[in-house]
């Protein structure tokens, strides 16, 4: 957004009776632009910039006229219910005035918000309870519909809130919203309101066909509703999904009902679609209990929503509390954090992933969306950047819903408009950008594109080597992907000359995954540790906290000499040391995920260690003539898994990894796979919580040498729950279900001596549980 944000000398001047000459036009200049993006969402469904965006101006507004209510124009959108009434449509004045809602963007503003309104509630309506009906804020477009004597005769949007556009013959098509009313006891004349829209699931369904068939998908369930309903022709309406619930009422005279939700239970016996979600609270407790609910399930709900809205239940407060001329006195609706924002997309660069697949993403000016800060977003592939139709340059709509990786949905097509020069399509390279290499698909008919150049491709081996270090695999913290790079390639190019991009490149002290135990600490003198002095990298010169875009070479793995003291390994770097020597004996199905084999993650490792127990046996196996069948066999590993593992073992430089690291002496046994007694044969246990000395992965794996299963979830067959701190539901299920749960020292006794150890925690039958379980397991395989 290009605001000039108010500053202090001006902020000063609200003091004096007539604004400063920049004050007036920032307020023109904001008015306009509310104007003008209003009418592009209402008019056209086609927003111009993010709600969030939006919401940020039209706030500035507010302050602007608080500051300076001298300058508040008549006709100021503040003064106004958004829309206004297309000519495309006949003008409908609704018999009672539809209003829009105070919004509120945080929780300390809902409170103080709740404050005043109860406040005035207790002046004006004393004798009433005030309660709030809470209700889900339905992102998608209001109705009024205009019920005569049970008949649906008019509907029309919102508009201005006074006059409305004519859309009933479109909204006939909507299968939930009755043409007759059902039952009795209605106003013979009725007015009700409610949000139209596109459940989640019928929007993605809807947009997978319109992607099928090679059309523009829409941006989102709220404009595809309004696009929809406010189609020209209602056969096209018709084949749109639209749906209903009601959120209001407008003249109602003679209806017998004393608060809101007691209408929702009459227009229920109408046959009007109610929403399911809305709930009478009693307290702001329970309001805030429920805003953290829907907040944390608000894509689990058949609609999008936006926010909450809390309105006072009761008509007599209702009326008491009155309107603005813009909104009711007695609603609020709080706004979630945006997951939709706008952002300009600057470039789409290819990255090359560890198994060389190349895909493109997209380089975005930072926005901060659902609460953090996104500048990157996967494209996935060629395919995939043409279907969303983005150019380079695009301002781009950007979605991350809750805690879904970052995505670009599609450009604003509306922006484009003058900008056509600075837009750029883009081109999947054809060569590597890291070794130049010829790219091409692993088969004919992939999607994916690959450089084929595994072994000494830069980037493939930068990867491999910060995937063998990471958490699931030889998990030596010092060797983080920056470490990894400094060993992997030369520093490349000055970064000032790239723009302050560091772009790595070169051959680095390493050349293959093979050489990096050479580094440990056993083996003090190693040539290549005498070669990390040498490693260094672009780092940019800081004056004050702040970046000065000059760039210098420093060393990386070794400190910078000075007068006094010369240069030595860093502690980082000793550290990176100790742990390769520890990671060495790290078992076997980390050293498996470590080798960057294709399809084999910890679950097919762990299978495979389990079975076969050592890396001398795993290449026996693969060597085998019936090496496909004797690994598809193995519980956890299938065909998939079994080819990859024969086909990356039949590569020679792959198997000098792994020769390179047993001389290096990396144990690749798990010696315990031998001597365990396999007491726990058979039985199903669960780990849980926090235990003080096993990691969840020690504790599966204690469990799995001795011949048990670690399952993740508690079921009537699970044997054992072995509970730590901060256990959660899986407890209150095992002891629901009588499941024995051990402690951490109960689990020990389980180890060390087998479920016989617990053989007096018997049930009522005399039989202990992990009896009653093997007695099941024996009962389910005769049946089978
Ligand atoms: N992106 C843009 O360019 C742009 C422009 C204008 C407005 N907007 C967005 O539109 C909104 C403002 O529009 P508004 O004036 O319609 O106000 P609003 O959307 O904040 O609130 C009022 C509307 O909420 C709807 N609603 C949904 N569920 C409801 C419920 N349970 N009870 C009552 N009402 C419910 C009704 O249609 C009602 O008219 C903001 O979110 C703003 O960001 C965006
Ligand atoms: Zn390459």
């Amino acid at each position: 957004m290009s605001e000039t944000p108010l500053n202090e000398s001006v902020l000063n001047e609200s003091e004096q009776v007539i604004p400063a000459g920049d004050v007036r036009a920032e307020y023109d200049r904001l008015v306009d632009e509310v104007r003008r993006y209003r009418f592009a969402y209402y008019n056209e469904d086609s927003p111009l910039v993010s709600d969030a965006e939006f919401d940020l101006l039209y706030r500035r507004l507010e302050e602007l006229e608080q500051l300076h209510p001298e300058i508040v124009a008549n006709d100021s959108p503040t003064q106004e219910v958004g829309g206004e009434v297309s000519a495309a449509f006949a003008p409908v004045i609704h018999l009672s005035r539809m209003y829009s809602l105070e919004d509120v963007f945080s929780l300390e503003e809902l409170e103080a918000w709740v404050e005043k309104a109860s406040a005035n509630a207790a002046v004006q309506a004393p004798d009433q309870k005030l309660r709030w009906l809470s209700e889900v804020k339905i992102d998608g477009l209001a109705v009024n519909l205009l019920y005569r004597d049970g008949q649906l005769v008019r509907a029309a949007t919102r508009g201005d809130g006074t006059t409305g556009e004519d859309v009933t013959h479109n909204v006939l098509t909507i299968k939930d919203i009755p043409q007759r009313l059902a039952g009795a006891g209605w106003p013979s004349e009725v007015e009700i309101r409610g949000e139209v829209f596109i459940p989640s699931e019928a929007f993605r369904e809807f947009n997978r066909v319109l992607e099928e068939a090679g059309k523009a998908q829409l941006a989102n369930p709220r404009n595809a509703a309004a696009g929809s309903l406010r189609q020209k022709d209602p056969a096209e309406t018709a084949k749109r999904p639209l749906n209903m619930y009601v959120h209001g009422i407008g003249a109602r005279e003679g209806l017998a009902a004393a608060s809101q939700s007691e209408t929702y239970e009459l227009l229920r016996g109408w046959g009007l679609p109610v929403s399911p979600y809305s709930r009478v609270l009693d307290s702001l407790a329970e309001v805030l209990e429920y805003i953290r609910e829907y907040g944390e399930k608000r894509h689990e709900l058949i609609h999008e929503i936006d926010g909450i809205v809390i309105k006072a239940d009761s008509f007599a407060i209702q009326r008491a509390l009155g309107y603005t001329s813009r909104v009711p006195r007695w609603a609020a609706a709080y706004k979630y954090p945006p997951e939709e924002v706008h952002t300009r997309l600057l470039d789409i660069r290819v990255q090359v992933g560890r198994t060389g697949r190349v895909t493109p993403f997209g380089i975005m000016e930072p926005v901060k969306v659902a609460g953090s800060t996104v500048e990157r977003a996967t494209l996935h592939n060629q395919d995939v950047v043409k279907a969303k139709g983005v150019l380079i340059g695009d301002t781009v709509i950007l979605r991350k819903a809750g805690d879904v990786i970052p995505e670009i949905v599609g450009p604003v097509l509306a922006l484009r408009e003058g900008h056509e020069d600075e837009l750029r399509e883009f081109v999947m390279p054809t060569h590597c950008p890291s070794c130049g290499t010829p790219l091409a698909p692993a088969k004919e008919g992939d999607v994916d594109i690959r450089c084929p150049n595994a072994r000494s491709c830069p980037v493939q081996l930068t990867e491999r080597v910060a995937h063998l270090a990471g958490r699931g695999a030889f998990d030596i913290e010092a060797l983080g992907y920056e470490a990894a790079m400094a060993l992997t390639s030369g520093p490349g190019p000055d970064p000032a000359e790239l723009g302050g991009v560091v772009q790595p490149s070169g051959p680095g002290v390493i050349t293959s995954e093979a050489q990096v135990f050479d580094l440990a600490a056993g083996n003090p003198d190693s040539a290549l540790r005498e070669r990390l002095a040498d490693v260094v990298v672009w780092r940019e010169k800081r004056s004050k906290g702040e970046g000065t875009g000059v760039f210098e070479l420093v060393p990386y793995f070794w400190t910078k000499a000075t007068a006094k003291t010369p240069s030595k390994p860093a502690a980082n770097t000793e550290k990176l040391f100790r742990e390769l020597e520890k990671a060495k004996a790290q078992p076997l199905w980390r050293v498996l995920v470590a080798l960057s084999i294709r399809h084999v993650g910890p679950t097919a490792s762990r299978a495979l260690a389990t079975r076969y127990g050592s890396m001398d046996a795993i290449r026996a196996a693969v060597a085998q003539e019936t090496a496909r069948e004797d690994l598809a066999h193995v519980d956890g590993v299938g065909p998939t898994i079994a080819d990859a593992l024969i086909e990356w073992f039949a590569v020679d430089w792959h198997r000098d990894i792994v020769d390179a690291w047993k001389d290096a002496g990396v144990l690749m046994a798990d010696e315990a796979h031998a001597d365990a007694p396999r007491h726990l044969e058979g039985l199903s246990i669960v780990v849980t919580g926090t235990l003080p000395n096993f990691s969840r992965d020690e504790a599966k794996e204690a469990i799995i040498v001795r011949g048990g299963k670690a399952s993740g979830s508690v079921s009537k067959n699970t044997a054992f729950l072995v509970s730590g701190d901060a256990a959660g539901s899986k407890l209150d299920k095992a002891v629901s279900l009588g499941i024995p749960v051990l402690d951490e020292d109960g689990f020990r006794l389980l180890l060390d001596q087998g479920p016989d150890a617990f053989a007096d925690a018997a049930n009522d039958d005399g039989k202990t549980h992990a009896e009653d379980v093997e007695a099941h397991a024996e009962e389910t395989e005769t049946r089978a």
